[in-house]
């Protein structure tokens, strides 16, 4: 299937003071008219969110219990999920408490949104100017929102303009990538498929492309690779190479990685490289983490390895959070709390390297991969439009077929 893409003019007036509500401030935005620049682009940062406060925790649940393609119930859905969510509330409830009072998510991806827009601007000035969007999938700001912002902000609704899907998950899985893109399409025809009787206007609507994937771009192997070196220096020299790496990444229940999801060999892919980076001078494992409910997940379990290791004798471990890019709750509570504070009780040796959150490496390597993506002329990976061979999805088929397909929109830069 071609890939290229191509981009029509994008319009030439843009209603734009609200294009940083909730977001750091960005610079003043240059016209198409004064540069010659075929922006504005919208660069929307998608992930799944986490409730900002402990008030917000049910609703977050509610929304991540009715997402079939999280967590499938069957036709007893929405009636069940809700139910779910609300006996799991108290207990989730207590460990955002115990972080601070929610997840910093929100902050941590406006912030990572703006920053990336500002030297998007600077390095990628055809494209200019880049507006920072976040989507969240079970928080706010929702995709709809966003969605909604995108077309007071000016694109699409007639308009046309280009926005960009960009994955903050770093290895693709149908759980998480897959939902939200399910997702954007579906508001996508439902905001923008009203005209017309239903119908869409390609001409215009807006012209999506999606990063969909970057388990092992250079940028995020050097920030990881950075963070680990800084935790590493806090041993003793005449210890530090004895020190085991435990890559620590969400699980997958075995029913998702049976069904041929892309994410634990995308996962094993970004710790192989990290590795490479550094010289594979040390012992590794990657582990997985936070199993929910009674049903298999892949393993190992980061909390029974830790607990193995530490009883046969290794005490000095690195914990690397290796498949999400700030902090939450797996990160400040999980493995803070329950694996190093407990299962390891304080151990000194046990040490967790931290988040990528606002690294300056890491904001850079965003913006590197953003620019490298503008400027490709692809509207997503090749891998995109392959199906899992056990999907039996109708939506995740109309997605890809529908973001595949933008290729035809687009112009290359
Ligand atoms: C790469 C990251 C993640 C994958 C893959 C993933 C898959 C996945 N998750 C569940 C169920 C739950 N996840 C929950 C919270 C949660 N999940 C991730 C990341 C991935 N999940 C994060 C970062 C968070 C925390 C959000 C935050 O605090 O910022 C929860 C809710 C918490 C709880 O009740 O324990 C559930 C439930 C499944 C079933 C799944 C794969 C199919
Ligand atoms: S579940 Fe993977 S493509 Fe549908
Ligand atoms: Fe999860």
């Amino acid at each position: 299937m071609a890939m290229r893409i191509c981009r029509r003019a994008a319009p030439s007036t843009r209603v734009l003071s609200q294009w940083t509500r909730g977001l750091a401030t960005v610079a003043p935005p240059v016209t198409q008219d004064s540069t010659g620049s075929k922006g504005p682009t919208a660069m929307v940062f998608m992930n799944m969110g986490g409730p900002s406060t402990t008030g917000e925790v049910n609703d977050f649940l509610s929304r991540l219990f009715a997402d079939a393609d999280l967590i499938p119930l069957g036709r007893l859905q929405s009636f069940i999920g809700p139910l779910i969510a609300r006996r799991r509330t108290p207990k989730i409830e207590k460990q955002y408490a115990e972080i601070g009072g929610g997840s910093p998510i929100r902050k941590w991806s406006e912030f990572q949104a703006a920053e990336m827009c500002k030297i998007l601007d600077k390095i990628s000035p055809e494209t200019a100017p880049h507006k920072p969007y976040v989507a969240f999938r079970y928080a706010n700001p929702l995709t709809e929102h966003m969605y909604q912002q995108l077309l007071e902000d000016g694109f699409g609704g007639g308009k046309g303009g280009r926005a960009v899907a960009f994955t903050q998950y770093p290895q693709y899985s149908c759980s998480t990538t897959g939902s939200s893109l399910n997702e954007l399409w579906k508001w996508r025809n439902r905001l923008e498929g009203k005209r017309n009787s239903g119908e869409v206007d390609p001409q215009g609507s807006i012209q999506w492309s999606v990063i969909d994937r970057w388990p092992t771009h250079s940028g995020l192997v050097e920030a990881f690779a950075r963070n680990i070196e800084a935790t590493l220096a806090q041993y003793p020299e005449d210890r530090r190479k004895d020190v085991i790496l435990l890559f620590s990444a969400h699980s997958l229940p075995m029913t998702v990685v049976n069904r041929g999801d892309p994410y634990p060999a995308e996962v094993a892919a970004t710790v192989w490289a990290v590795m490479q980076r550094l010289g594979m001078k040390y012992k590794y494992r990657l582990v997985w983490q936070s199993q929910v409910g009674p049903q298999p997940w892949l393993g190992a379990q980061t909390s029974d390895t830790v607990k193995s290791l530490m009883k046969k004798g290794n005490t000095d471990l690195v914990l690397i959070p290796i498949a999400f890019t700030s902090d939450h709750i797996e990160t400040l509570y999980e493995l803070d709390k329950e694996v190093i504070g407990e299962d390891a009780e304080g151990h000194e040796g046990v040490k967790r390297v931290e988040s990528l959150n606002g690294n300056p490496v890491f904001i850079q390597a965003l913006a590197d991969l953003a620019k490298e993506h503008l400027h490709s002329g692809v509207a997503c990976s090749p891998q995109m439009p392959l199906r899992c061979p056990g999907c039996v999805s109708e939506r995740c088929l109309e997605q890809k077929k529908f973001f595949a397909a933008q290729a035809q929109h687009l112009q290359a830069i």
